[in-house]
């Protein structure tokens, strides 16, 4: 293996990059991003006076095999001390609520509240998860989120709570998304064991193995929840971007768009603005729309299937008040879209990581999410949408939900256009067919990112990895 040209310098693109740097095997790396910086959607801003203000993903978690495999890389570059952990016993792990009815309920949690009828639920949850274990196995190969827990835990959780869930995760509507894609382990636990119930008390399957490093390991011992970094988590991809700098192997181009990529007698040639670039093999980290419009025609079958796979656009409204304005502390709130649909939840910064206050003077921090799966009908296109009626919604949200009647002292308003794909029933046959077509015709072409294998940090990194150990048929 020579050249490996890997498009894309988000995450996905950065990660695939840092475990072929790891590779004698691999000679020339080159990264093709089109926008003026890496990171993709890890996007901090920092202000002088030392405020930190997420754009994208604020929280990691470090759990389960993918979420040590983060911190072994977080490790090796360095970043260990600039973690910021937040613990399982932290006010911000244990209250999450969800507003409906017009007031905000904390989400049960522990024994007692599975015991006791916590509204805005109509009984104990205990019942509901005691007769889950009755319910039979399903006989599709996928089905809808809200058809599976409705099926299974009854229509009332499925309603509330799942819905809650799916906004706050895949800003998505959970009739439309798929359990086997967006929640594999539900989906494994009822395969494997009949009951969630049962999958939960005796696992639901075999996890990738990773062993876990110094950092990971000090995360279990001292039982974090989440993690993000002094600097906001853009400093993740930042480092992986110097420490490909350093390694000499890696070629990283910004403000490189890719217009089109052609199957070559060695590998492919790819067409940028001004000049073309060979490879043996290409480690596509697009999002699946923007591989469609550089592929050729002769991989139409792939772009047929790529096409089928929707992203959904959020608004992110980072807001910072004076002084302590929230009436409750936790990690936030979210709205089924029964209550509304634009508004799909508020995140309470300021809890989890007050270290990205500003330094002087007491501030609070929030982030509100709207639109997600509701954006063209509750806002229309997100090319005419203006700032100030996004502004104006979330600031009404803070003060009709938390009763903060001020104004906020510092806001910013970003509109991450189709920023979560969304896995629909059937997505796994889907992915599976491309990754079919791809050997078949012998392209030498991995695809990797959000849009086919789950869309935390934690999977893009891992998936990344898998990539390209199965490209050189080792571990790394
Ligand atoms: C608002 C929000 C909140 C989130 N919160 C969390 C969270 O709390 N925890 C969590 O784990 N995850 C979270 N996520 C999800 C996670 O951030 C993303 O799934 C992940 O960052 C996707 O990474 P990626 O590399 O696959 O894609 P991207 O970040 O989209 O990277 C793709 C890159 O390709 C580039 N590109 C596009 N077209 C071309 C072209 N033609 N040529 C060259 N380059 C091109 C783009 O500019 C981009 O940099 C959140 C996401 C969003 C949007
Ligand atoms: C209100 C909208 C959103 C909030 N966060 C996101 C959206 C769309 C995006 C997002 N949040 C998480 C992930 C990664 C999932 C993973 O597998 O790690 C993504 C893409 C983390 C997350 N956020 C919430 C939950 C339950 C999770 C899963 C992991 C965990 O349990 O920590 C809930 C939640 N998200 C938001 C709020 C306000 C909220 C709950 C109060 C914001």
């Amino acid at each position: 293996m020579t050249t490996v040209a890997v498009l894309g310098g988000g995450i996905g693109g950065l990660a695939a990059s840092y475990y072929l740097c790891k590779s004698p095997q691999v000679t020339k790396v080159i990264v093709l991003e089109s926008s003026s910086r890496f990171g993709g959607w890890l996007w901090s801003t920092r202000r002088s006076d030392g405020a930190v203000f997420e754009h994208g993903p604020r929280g990691i978690r470090p759990a389960g095999a993918v979420g040590h495999n983060t911190l072994n890389m977080v490790d090796d570059l360095g970043l260990g001390g600039d973690i910021l952990p937040v613990p399982y016993s932290h006010v911000a792990s244990k209250n999450r609520y969800v507003y409906m009815n017009r007031r905000l309920h904390r989400m049960p949690s522990g024994l007692s509240g599975l015991l006791r009828t916590v509204p805005p639920f109509s009984r104990p949850l205990l019942l509901s998860v005691a007769m889950e274990m009755l319910v039979k196995k399903g006989v599709e190969e996928d089905e809808s989120v809200h058809s599976f827990v409705s099926r299974r835990l009854g229509k009332e959780l499925a309603d509330i709570a799942v819905d809650s869930l799916c906004r706050g995760v895949f800003a998505g509507d959970c009739r439309k998304l798929s359990v086997r894609s967006c929640f594999p382990v539900l989906y494994d636990a009822e395969q494997r064991r009949g009951s969630l119930t049962l999958g939960m008390l005796l696992g639901s399957g075999p996890s990738p193995a990773v062993s876990p490093g110094p950092l990971a390991q000090r995360s279990v011992t001292e039982s974090w929840a989440q993690w993000s970094l002094s600097r906001g988590v853009e400093s993740l991809p930042e480092s992986i971007a110097e420490f490909l700098q350093r390694s000499g192997r890696v070629e990283l181009h910004r403000e490189a768009a890719v217009q089109q990529i052609s199957p070559s007698a060695s590998g492919w040639t790819i067409s940028l603005e001004d000049g073309v670039v060979s490879a043996d093999h290409i480690i596509s980290a697009l999002p699946a729309k923007a591989l469609v419009s550089i592929l050729p025609p002769s991989c139409q079958p792939l772009i047929q299937l790529l096409q089928d796979i929707a992203t959904v656009t959020v608004a992110v409204v980072n807001l910072e008040y004076e002084g302590s304005i929230l009436p409750v502390s936790g990690f936030g709130h979210l709205l089924p879209s029964s209550e509304d649909q634009a508004l799909l939840g508020v995140v309470y910064d300021s809890v989890p990581f007050p270290q990205h206050d500003r330094t002087n003077g007491r501030t609070t921090r929030l982030t509100v999410m709207m639109g997600g799966a509701w954006f063209h009908e509750v806002f229309g296109s997100p090319d005419t949408v203006t700032e100030e009626r996004l502004l104006a919604r979330a600031t009404e949200a803070v003060h009709c939900h938390l009763g903060v009647p001020t104004a906020p002292s510092w806001s910013r308003v970003s509109l991450q256009r189709d920023c979560i794909p969304q896995y629909y029933p059937g997505h796994f046959r889907r992915v599976e067919s491309m990754r079919s077509f791809i050997r078949e015709n012998n392209l030498s072409l991995s695809l990797i990112g959000s849009s086919y294998d789950g869309v935390s940090v934690n999977d893009v990194i891992f998936n990344g990895r898998t990539a390209v150990e199965q490209l050189l048929g080792t571990g790394v």
